[in-house]
């Protein structure tokens, strides 16, 4: 067990007066599924966004793998295998399922700090193009076009597209948002089968508590920008502070 896969070390973002992240210092290990809680404008959104490099911090770095990508742009984060699934937005709607996962295929073939990628070395782009799809359970429908899927299935292949391009960190925005039950057991489902069945780590928010007590390893919690809590499921459960602040002593 080398350092840590994320290490933030006294990172804080101001928002002119405001305080979003207040001194984060804190880290994610190889492998397993931290989540992230906290109460409407705890930082979790501000917090996603420093460690992917859409907003720099006002003080404070933040390693990953080893190195210091503080002042790295999101896409060289991407490239050193920071992976961010947004809601949807991602999905080329007019390409199959099976095109959308081939492309950032191809563009991690072709990225000059990775030219014998996983991609090469397993073959090429078709065969690991096809070993993303079988990951996230998508074979079947790999021939549809994308605006013919439901809402749980662009979902999914949202999350494709991010395993696509060989993350060693995955963060995933609320990955339920929206779905119905159905959906919403499905997309558990591969979260958890992804969790247990890759070396990926897995950073994800997510509302429903349920879930989030269901499938992490780790839980961090976050209150106006400080970390009020980090541990696992039962401590959180346990943690008085927790508690007060944010679940309402009803768990
Ligand atoms: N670009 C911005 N400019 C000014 N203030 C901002 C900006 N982004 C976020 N904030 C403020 O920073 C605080 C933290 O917001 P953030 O969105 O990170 O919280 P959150 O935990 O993701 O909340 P939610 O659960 O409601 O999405 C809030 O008070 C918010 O209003």
């Amino acid at each position: 067990m080398g350092a840590p896969l994320l290490e933030l070390d006294g990172v804080t973002k101001k928002f002119g007066e405001l305080v979003a992240v207040d001194d984060v210092t804190w880290g994610i290990d190889r492998d397993g599924l931290t989540a992230l809680i906290g109460p409407n404008g705890a930082g979790k959104t501000t917090l996603y966004n420093l460690i992917t490099g859409r907003l720099a911090p006002t003080s404070g770095h933040i390693r990953f793998d080893g190195r210091d990508v503080t002042n790295e742009s999101p896409a060289d984060r991407a490239h050193r295998g920071i992976g961010r699934s947004f809601q949807v937005t991602n999905i080329f709607e007019g390409l199959t399922v099976r095109e959308n996962i081939r492309a950032p295929v191809i563009a991690r073939s072709e990225h000059r700090w990775n030219p014998l990628g996983r991609a090469s070395a397993a073959g090429g782009v078709a065969e690991e193009t096809e070993r993303v799809l079988d990951l996230v359970g998508l074979e079947d429908i790999a021939e549809l076009v994308c605006t013919e899927l439901s809402y749980g299935d662009k979902r999914r292949v949202e999350i494709g597209i991010v395993l696509a391009t060989d993350p060693h960190l995955v963060l995933l925005d609320e990955p339920t948002a929206g779905m119905n039950p159905t959906e919403t057991e499905r997309m558990v489902d591969l979260v958890r089968r992804l969790d247990g069945e890759t070396d990926m780590s897995f950073f994800v928010t997510e509302h429903d508590i349920d879930i989030i007590f269901s499938i992490a390893d780790r839980i961090l919690v976050l209150d106006r920008g400080r970390v009020i809590a980090d541990g696992t499921p039962e401590e959180i459960r346990r943690d008085e502070r927790v508690q007060r602040a944010y679940l309402g002593g009803g768990v």
